[in-house]
């Protein structure tokens, strides 16, 4: 019997060593702002600003800690000795590109911290997680031991919930997690519809793949999560991403298309085989029709789509059913994309309202506020039965605000990453945080 169930939002908290170490080869933003200086506290606070709002407008709305950073257990790992402060300055020295990956704040975009089922769609009715092992960047790759931690301390309850490690962490089976899932549904209590995008197929030299840039998310991945879960083939759909548009600076999914309920928002450039991905949904899409809302790339030239994060938008049902686009503030400083913003809610789809949220700092790495979240759809009993702490409200806004005012630089460069006092305040902070959010010992050095 189908339970009401709702879509709740996991963002991540920017953590304090937010910088532009310029790590992500294919991903336009990283590259073109390395070196700048970043700005942690105003980072953290445009996230938690994005929160609260959408909180305040009766959305559920959740959070994912920040990780411990610099890493001195990957530190060693790879050979550096002594103290704390010696392990940063030896790494600063021989170096600094792999000090400046263990520091990384890049579990902030938890689109990519994992892919998550609902029960609606698993065999075994609970919900299931796969952190997604990011084998695609150093600095990403370590990421996924942690997230695995917070996932299994917020949804403890094995009646409910179900939990996978990462996948080998090998180019084979590169999983970028949520950034390349979509879930089509009627109601979201609904069995739905699963549709992993991929970049290339691992294991068959002669299929298409990008030329210039790394496809991130392999065929072979995709349907490892999908039998993990416990998806039938009622439930899934793979899909190739288009080449040309991995190739234009496209390097997950969610950078080129968006879906929400019946309503599935891209770009022309989005799937290989666009057709195709259209028919095998609806097949599937039992008692709703589904809503292609389609962008051209005359009315918005795929580098406009990229530099404006267009389909890195939120689309939120709200109370009335009808549907809301977060979209970042780049969207209304580019023309093609105004202009069709407008056009989108005059022309009486879908999507009734437009909403702007800045989140700058994180957008100058490539994450605009569909990356900052995590969506897991929950019936009433799992959201009753997973860990309320981390659960947005007006008081853990406030104190959390508060928390980074208190903790956060507002300046950070590249040479500050081997300032050992940079390591403390970043542990500091985090063992206050993991008390604010009633998580438990979740960081190495807590353990
Ligand atoms: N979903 C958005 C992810 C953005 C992320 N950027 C980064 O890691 C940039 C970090 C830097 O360059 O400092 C990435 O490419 O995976």
């Amino acid at each position: 019997m189908t339970q009401h169930a709702t879509e709740a939002n996991f963002d991540g908290l920017v953590g304090p060593t937010h910088n532009y170490a310029g790590l992500s080869w294919g991903n336009v933003a990283s590259k073109s702002n390395v070196s700048a200086v970043s700005n942690p506290k105003e980072a953290a606070l445009q996230g938690l600003a994005k929160m609260k709002a959408l909180a305040g407008r009766g959305f559920v709305q959740g959070i994912l800690p920040p990780h411990e950073r610099p890493h001195i257990p990957t530190l060693r790992k790879l050979g550096f000795t002594g103290s704390d402060g010696e392990i940063l300055s030896q790494a600063a020295k021989e170096n600094p590109v792999i000090l400046a990956a263990v520091s990384s704040a890049s579990c902030m975009w938890t689109a990519n911290a994992a892919t998550v089922s609902p029960s609606a769609d698993t065999h075994d009715h609970r919900v299931h997680f796969t952190p997604a092992n990011l084998g695609a960047k150093f600095h990403r790759s370590i990421e996924h031991e942690v997230t695995g931690r917070a996932l299994k301390s917020m949804f403890s309850d094995e009646a409910y919930f179900a939990h996978h490690p990462a996948l080998p962490s090998i180019s084979q089976f590169g999983d970028e997690g949520a950034a390349n899932h979509t879930r089509l549904c009627c109601a979201y209590g609904d069995p739905g519809v699963e549709l992993f995008v991929y970049g290339q197929q691992a294991f068959d030299e002669s299929a298409p793949a990008p030329k210039r840039f790394p496809a991130r998310q392999t065929l072979e991945a995709s349907r490892a999560i999908a039998r993990l879960h416990g998806l039938s083939d009622a439930r899934a759909v793979f899909a190739q991403q288009n080449p040309d548009a991995i190739d234009a600076g496209v390097f997950h999914n969610d950078v080129i298309a968006v879906g929400n309920g019946n309503v599935l928002f891209y770009h022309d450039m989005a799937f290989l085989d666009e057709a195709q991905v259209l028919a095998d949904v609806q097949a599937r899409l039992k008692g709703a029709e589904l809503q292609a809302v389609k962008v051209s790339s005359d009315e918005v030239p795929l580098a406009d789509a990229v530099s404006s994060y267009l389909f890195n938008s939120q689309l939120l049902t709200q109370k009335d059913g009808s549907m809301l686009l977060a979209v970042p503030g780049e969207c209304r400083e580019i023309e093609s994309v105004s202009r069709y913003l407008d056009k989108l809610v005059a022309q009486g789809g879908p999507i009734k309202a437009v909403e702007v949220f800045d989140v700058k700092q994180s957008m100058r790495n490539g994450g605009g506020p569909a990356c900052l979240r995590l969506r897991v759809v929950l019936t009433d009993d799992e959201l009753k039965a997973m860990h309320d702490g981390v659960l947005m409200n007006d008081a853990l806004y406030e104190r959390l605000t508060t928390w980074v005012e208190g903790h956060y630089r507002d300046e950070l460069s590249q040479d500050d990453l081997a300032d050992p006092m940079l390591l403390d305040e970043c542990r500091h902070a985090l063992d206050e945080l993991t008390g604010i959010l009633g998580l438990g010992s979740i960081y190495d050095f807590q353990r």
